[in-house]
């Protein structure tokens, strides 16, 4: 099925921020995270940013790959909330095409293309030296929507009780009113 936006989505160009305080992608709480930013884009689409740090790397001066791995995942994961799901990577498939140097911004773009029941499949792409500069990397993920007992039955219980009480409510809303 045609991906649906959802009517209170953020609108095309609203930053998303941070889902939760110490996701290592996004969270403004982790030193060594991405400190990644998505905003969204039309439809069920959305672009982000992140600038790879010296502890980001794998071999000497480059992005390791995995890091690489988890920009796409954050990203990708970060479209559901266009959707109004809460959801995990259940599949991430990598395309490394260039090196991708510390220093680095990477331009990401990614969008869901089908939603079969709990299903959500999905794509991006990270471009070197501007939004439409040459691709370094690709995936193509499949996230499967859960209920907040996912995190609630595998989650440590001191994490889980930082999250239900972090005071800033966009973050809360989308760890707990989505998805009921
Ligand atoms: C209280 C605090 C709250 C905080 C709230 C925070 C909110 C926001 C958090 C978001 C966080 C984002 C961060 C970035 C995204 C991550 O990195 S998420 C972390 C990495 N991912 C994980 O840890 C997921 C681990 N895997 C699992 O838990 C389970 O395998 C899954 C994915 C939930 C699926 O298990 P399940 O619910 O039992 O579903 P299951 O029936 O097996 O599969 C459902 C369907 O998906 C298909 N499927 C499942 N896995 C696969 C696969 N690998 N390949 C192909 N098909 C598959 C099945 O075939 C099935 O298809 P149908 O039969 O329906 O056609």
């Amino acid at each position: 099925m045609k991906p649906v936006r959802h009517p209170d989505a953020p609108a095309p160009g609203d930053p998303l921020g941070a889902h939760y305080e110490h996701c290592f992608g996004c969270g403004p709480g982790q030193p060594h995270g991405l400190h990644l930013e998505a905003r969204a884009g039309e439809g069920v689409a959305l672009t982000a940013e992140f600038t790879v740090q010296p502890a980001h790397q794998g071999a000497p001066g480059l992005a390791h790959g995995g890091v690489l791995a988890t920009a796409l995942d954050e990203t990708l994961g970060s479209l559901n909330w266009l959707l109004r799901t809460v959801a995990v990577t259940g599949r991430l498939e990598t395309d490394y095409v260039r090196p991708v140097p510390v220093g680095t911004t990477l331009h990401l773009a990614a969008e869901v293309t089908a939603v079969a029941g709990r299903k959500i499949y999905s794509r991006a792409v990270g471009r070197l030296d501007g939004p439409d500069g040459p691709v370094a990397v690709r995936a193509d993920a499949l996230f499967v929507e859960v209920k907040v007992d996912h995190f609630i039955d595998h989650g440590r219980p001191e994490e889980i009780q930082a999250a239900m009480s972090d005071p800033d409510q966009v973050r809360r809303a989308r760890a707990f009113e989505v998805n009921p």
